[in-house]
């Protein structure tokens, strides 16, 4: 199974499984009968069909709701256009209703049972079993034949969904089968986008069916694909008059003399986001490695907590970047709290999250009652689970966390999620796996830093610094480590700038 493709532009909205029956209803509200929105998926998933594969034979796999109509649709255009169609249905086909029913009537060719099917000789096949409105698990017979797709080893173009897969939350049943391409119509899901559903979805293709666009207004949807097209507008930018502390003055607190790595790889990455300067917070053991090897980073020394909240009043620090590689240690605690009691905006990684394990509620509600400043935390998924003991999907837990702490939280991963308190989020799709090696996360930090230095909001500068690391990612391709990453934000950012 490809687990992961090159990103392709989509369209930004994600509608849940909710939004899209609410996009349907709409639509017929508006004059467009349900007939004419199924026939115009099966037509339209029958033309790609025609565009991508050589005429041959195709197994269309019908369920029991709309989905399974669809598939009789497909069946009859693909026939249509010289296809040899096996259709076989998941139930009695008798007991479909409205316009499944309409379209099966429509089919005038036979409809297999399961225990007629035959996979010899096939070139494809369509999984119209269920989309949408899948619930519960896949029956054993079901997974059976899906298993027996899946042995013979035909590509599988899947309607809406693969069977199996959750609109919502991208959970896969054990028996699901990963297609080579999955249409969906007017807007995709976030199980689309989600992991595991993501890796069974292939090919992703968005069609129109005749839904307006303008009821996109009326559902007004809360969760989106991460893009620029989302924070392009904040992005910060510079005037001839500008000067490097009203580019914003950023904080990397850092870690001891054995792990000095993770705040340096932050820092540069800080500078290199927007951020007019940036100092590193040595302990005072530290100093030395820090300062040797820095040189457009400053470094300064703070043993004790009561001096660190001193200067960074003093220094008007507009951004305080705490937790890579910083122990969890009583001092990382003390800092951390005494970052939030400031004015500046905080951004909390790695170990200033797990030092709150105990007491989360704590850090939870000096975060709900910061005055000035917005926090960012961006666990990866151990941190998360010792901070947030949350069940359901990433996208509903990365929304929880969220509300329950009051910050802005991205939980990272293939599928980055990140959420406002009041469930604005996004999922991050351009990441690829050369992502996923140590000191990565500590650069992610650093970039989100810089550009809420620069002066974007919490969200913004997280969403922003989540699509610039996929970037760098795909960019750099394999052999990819951290310490490249930086070396890429000019030109990325070039390109950024050069679309405002
Ligand atoms: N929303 C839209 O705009 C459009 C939706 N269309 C199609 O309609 C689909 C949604 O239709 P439905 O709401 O009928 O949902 P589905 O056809 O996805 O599935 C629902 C049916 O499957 C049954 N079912 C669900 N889980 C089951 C399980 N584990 N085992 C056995 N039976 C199970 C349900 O009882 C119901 O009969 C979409 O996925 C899409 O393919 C298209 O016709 C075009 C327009
Ligand atoms: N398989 C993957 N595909 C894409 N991105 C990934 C993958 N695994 C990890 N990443 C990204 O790499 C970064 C790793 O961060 P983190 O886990 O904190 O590592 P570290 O602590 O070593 O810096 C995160 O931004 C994460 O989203
Ligand atoms: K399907």
């Amino acid at each position: 199974m490809k687990s992961y493709s090159e990103p392709v532009s989509l369209p930004s909205e994600l509608l849940s499984v909710a939004e899209m029956y609410q996009a349907d209803r709409l639509a017929m509200e508006g004059g467009v009968s349900g007939a004419t929105l199924m026939e115009a998926a099966g037509k339209g998933i029958a033309d790609l069909i025609i565009d991508t594969w050589p005429t041959g034979r195709c197994l269309v796999i019908c369920g029991p709701g709309n989905n399974g109509g669809d598939g009789y649709v497909v069946a009859r255009h693909l026939t249509e256009a010289g296809w040899q169609i096996d259709l076989a249905s998941l139930v009695d086909p008798e007991v479909l209703t409205g316009d499944a029913a309409l379209m099966r009537d429509r089919w005038e060719d036979d409809i297999l049972s399961l225990r007629e099917v035959m996979l010899d000789d096939l070139d494809l096949v369509v999984d119209a079993g269920f989309g949408a409105g899948f619930s519960r698990f896949l029956e054993s017979d079901i997974s059976t034949l899906l298993s027996r797709v899946k042995k013979a080893a035909v590509p599988v173009v899947a309607v809406d969904m693969p069977s199996g897969v959750n609109g919502d939350t991208g959970a896969v049943d054990p028996g699901a089968i990963p297609a080579a391409m999955t249409v969906t119509f007017f807007r995709a899901k976030p199980g689309h986008f989600l992991y595991p559903g993501r890796s069974y979805c292939g090919r992703l293709q968005i069609i129109d069916i005749g839904i307006d666009v303008e009821y996109l207004e009326e559902i007004d949807p809360e969760t989106h694909l991460n893009g620029p097209d989302l924070w392009r507008d904040d992005l910060p930018l510079l005037t001839p008059e500008i000067q490097k502390y009203s580019r914003g003055h950023a904080a990397i607190v850092g870690g001891g003399i054995s792990s000095t790595g993770a705040a340096r790889l932050a820092a540069r990455a800080s500078l290199r986001a927007g951020a007019g300067a940036t100092t590193i917070v040595s302990p005072p053991s530290a100093l030395m490695i820090y300062a040797a090897a820095m040189e457009a980073v400053m470094v300064t020394s703070i043993g004790e907590a009561g001096d660190f909240a001193d200067w960074l009043q003093a220094r008007r620090i507009g951004t305080v970047l705490i937790g890579p590689g910083n122990g969890v240690t009583d001092r990382t605690r003390e800092f951390t709290l005494l970052a939030l009691e400031s004015a500046a905006n905080v951004v909390i990684d790695a170990d200033a999250l797990t030092v709150f394990r105990d007491d989360p509620d704590m850090l939870f509600s000096l975060i709900r009652e910061k005055d000035e400043g917005e926090v960012v935390l961006t666990p990866h998924e151990a941190e998360f689970e010792r901070i947030f003991s949350l069940a359901g999907s990433k996208l509903e837990r990365a929304r929880t966390a969220a509300a329950l702490s009051g910050a802005v939280v991205l939980l990272k991963g293939a599928d980055t999620v990140i959420s406002t308190p009041d469930g604005k989020a996004v999922i991050n799709y351009n990441a690829p796996p050369y992502l996923a090696t140590a000191g990565s996360g500590d650069v992610l930090a650093g970039l989100i830093a810089g550009l809420f230095s620069g002066g974007m909001t919490a969200f913004s500068a997280a969403a922003t610094a989540v699509w610039i690391h996929g970037a760098a990612g795909n960019m750099l391709g394999p052999g990819l480590i951290s310490e490249d990453i930086e070396n890429v934000i000019p030109e990325i950012l070039s390109g950024l700038f050069r679309e405002l």
